[in-house]
């Protein structure tokens, strides 16, 4: 079994407030996992852990088999990782098209140095047009990134992230305020963007949590309760009671 990810004993507090309590996951390479929990289960927080955004109280995570926890979040990126936000990062005063332009040249290594190596910028435009193509932003490509609708900044925002080339990539609510249709289209993206990548993503959309996720990992108070395939969690006495109320509800709703 390669490891894409691999958390052991992850913990990381607050003050005295323990957030996350000793976390140990293992995500196989290509794998597609989720996390879900009920609200303040600290899954924002765990990205952020993955991510470099946070450092781990104590506990490491290792990505590709080394060790990343302590790294600052570019680094991290650029050993492979990206991740989205649940609120849209993208760069509002440019274009749709100069938006995705910026992942794929950081991507090739240019970082931010866009006048260096005007030779391949061929390479770079056709990548850019390849990627706004596969999301269905082509039309839009020469718009403000501001004048699009919410869903369409969100696609954009998953656009960017995996522009960035990274062969593991974190989605975090991907598709949260869209409508049912708009959705869909969002899980199609993600689908088609991330065959041979491994994915790690925490939706609260059961629908979409349990149609796309290979695995799912449920966190509750900062520790995970359960791990396994959608049909061990539907059955997991355990997740089922975490989950008492509406939520139960969306797990038996879903095929
Ligand atoms: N920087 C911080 N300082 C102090 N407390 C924090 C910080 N970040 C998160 N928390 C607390 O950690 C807990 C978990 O938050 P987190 O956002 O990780 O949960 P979540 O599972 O992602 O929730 P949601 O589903 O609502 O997005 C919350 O009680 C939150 O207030």
């Amino acid at each position: 079994m390669t490891l894409a990810l691999e958390l052991k004993d992850l913990r990381k507090s607050f003050g005295p407030a323990k957030i996350i309590q000793g976390v140990n996951l293992q995500i196989e390479k290509g794998e597609r996992h989720a996390i879900i929990g009920p609200n303040g289960a600290g899954k924002s927080t765990l990205f952020n852990l993955i991510s470099g955004r946070f450092f781990p109280s104590s506990g490491e995570v290792k990505l590709n088999g080394e060790v990343i926890s302590g790294k600052r979040p570019f680094e991290i990126n650029r050993m492979g990782l990206s991740r989205s936000f649940q609120v849209s990062n993208i760069f509002t005063n440019m274009t749709v098209r100069e938006n995705v332009r910026c992942g794929v040249l950081y991507s090739m290594g240019y970082g931010m140095s866009f006048w260096r190596n005007i030779g391949n910028l061929k390479e770079v435009s056709q990548k850019t047009a390849q990627i706004l193509d596969e999301v269905g932003l082509l039309d839009k490509a020469n718009l403000p990134a501001a004048s699009l609708p919410y869903a369409d900044q969100r696609t954009l925002e998953i656009a960017i992230t995996i522009a960035g080339g990274a062969e593991v990539i974190l989605l975090d609510e991907p598709t949260a305020g869209m409508s049912h249709s708009e959705t869909d289209r969002a899980v199609a993206l993600i689908e088609k963007a991330s065959q041979g990548k491994t994915l790690l993503i925490v939706e609260h959309d059961m629908g979409v949590v349990f149609g796309m996720a290979d695995r799912i990992s449920v966190l509750v108070y900062g520790e995970i309760i359960a791990t396994g395939t959608p049909e061990e969690i539907r059955g997991d006495a355990k997740v089922r009671e975490a989950y008492l109320g509406e939520d139960a509800q969306a797990l038996e709703g879903v095929a």
